[in-house]
Formats: C-alpha cells, structure tokens, sequence
C-alpha cells in the first residue's frame, strides 16, 4: 500500500496535519518520522497491531503528548496549544463518577463544558439504550463504555478522537453502537479519529484508514482504494 497525494478544494483546509511527526519516550521510539493530512468532515479509523503507536498517534492528535521531532496542527493550531474547547479525547480508560446516575452523569458534564449539549446527550442515552436513573456503579462495563461515547459525543468540537471505543463491548452490539455513534457526529463541523482492533466490524464505516506498524506510518488511504489493492480486507499486521 502506499500513501495518497492529496489534493484540497479551496476553503477546505485539513482537520490535522503531521509533518515527519517522532515521538520518543525513554528507551523507546514509539512513532518515527509519521506524515498525513486528514480533511474535514470523515471517519478515519487507526489500525495496527499492540505497540504499533496507535496510542501514542491520538494522544498527539489531542494535544496530549508533544512531538519529540516535527510539527502538529490541529485546525490550523499547534497540537501543543489546544485547549479541551478544541478537541474530545475518549481515552480506553473507564473514568466515571460511581455514586452518580447517568442522568446526573449528563448534568454534571453540561456544567463543566460550555460546548456539552444536554439534548443530544439524552438522544445518545436513549439510543444506547441507557436507563437515565442507573447509577454507574450497577452498571455493565459495556454500559459504562456506551455512556463514555455519548458524554463524548454531546460534546459541539471539530475533533472527536477515541482509542478504542469498542473495546468492552459485546461483539453481538458492537456495530450498532458504532452506527449510531456515527450517525451522531456532524459531518459537516465534525472529523472522528479512532483506534481499532475490530477492524472488520468498523471497516465498512471508514473513509479512510491509517495503518502503523512498529511505529511507522505504512499506509495513509481511503478505504475503497485499499480495496482495490488488496482485495475487500484490510491486512493490520
Ligand atoms: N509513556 C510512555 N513511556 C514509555 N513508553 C511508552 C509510553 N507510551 C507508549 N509507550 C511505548 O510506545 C509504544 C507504542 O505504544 P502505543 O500505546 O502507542 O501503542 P498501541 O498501538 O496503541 O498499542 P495497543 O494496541 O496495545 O493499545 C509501545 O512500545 C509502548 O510501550
């Protein structure tokens, strides 16, 4: 596979860009030299097997952790300047409020950022077939991810990006959480980055799909012209 030239229509500058973006941590090049531009306006899935630098590619995404080398941008910002007005961070970790109730879960967000917007997070609730009066801590693990997508979903910001949002989730509702995770998400204001390992539940759903294999960037392409490379399946490892 091989990565893609990329053209813009006018007025249509990208989402993000990485310019020859490593990161190193102590003992450890987790990304090398990694360069791509996301438009606007897709869903862009993130592929490759453990410790390929997935991870470590959301969290520079989110501002989270500063390039060693090179250069982030995030709607025109550096990655280093972003603010949480700018972009959702849905990490793997359950992080939640155990003696609230879903209902008070949705409150509690909604006084804490400007841009949470308590209707949409209801619909999400209801949606997910979430009980608005459970408290988090009877609830199912896989209850507890469904509320995380929505308290991050109500969220009004360009970029949404979640690591493995999946993963706790029973295999048998995992595609129609993920539909409806995404027929949530503004098109027209709002680009989604997220990691995966179940990639052929997810594939069909993608624009386009980064693969990074033991820290570097293999492939950088829209979904349909991996396909025609490599047949209907996307190889991770
Ligand atoms: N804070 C850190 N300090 C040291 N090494 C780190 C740190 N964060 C990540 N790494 C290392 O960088 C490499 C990439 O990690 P990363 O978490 O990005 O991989 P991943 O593709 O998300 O893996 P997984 O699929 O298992 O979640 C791994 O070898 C990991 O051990």
């Amino acid at each position: 596979m091989q990565n893609e030239t990329q053209e813009w229509a006018a007025g249509q500058e990208p989402i993000i860009v990485f310019e020859q973006v490593s990161k190193k941590f102590p003992g450890k090049t987790a990304l090398r030299y990694v360069s791509f531009t996301i438009p606007r306006g897709e869903i862009i899935g993130v592929i490759g097997t453990n410790g390929s630098g997935k991870s470590t590619l959301l969290k520079l995404m989110a501002g989270l952790h500063r390039p060693s080398t090179g250069r982030v941008l995030v709607d025109g910002v550096s990655a280093g300047r972003l603010s949480c007005r700018d972009v959702v961070f849905l990490s793997e970790r359950d992080v939640y409020y155990p003696m609230y109730s879903v209902e008070k879960s949705v409150n509690f967000y909604s006084s804490l950022y400007a841009d949470f917007d308590p209707q949409k997070a209801m619909d999400l609730v209801r949606a997910f077939d979430l009980d608005p009066a459970q408290h988090l801590d009877n609830m199912s693990k896989g209850h507890r991810s469904r509320l995380k997508i929505a308290l991050a979903l109500a969220r009004q910001v360009p970029l949404i990006v979640m690591d493995e949002p999946l993963s706790g989730l029973d295999p048998l509702v995992r595609e129609s959480i993920i539909r409806t995770l995404i027929s949530f998400i503004d098109m027209e204001k709002q680009t989604l980055v997220m990691t995966t390992h179940e990639v052929d539940e997810i594939e069909p759903l993608l624009d386009r799909v980064i693969l990074v294999r033991e820290g570097e960037l293999i492939a950088f392409q829209r979904v349909e012209h991996i396909h025609a490379e490599n047949g209907m399946k996307l190889v991770v490892g």
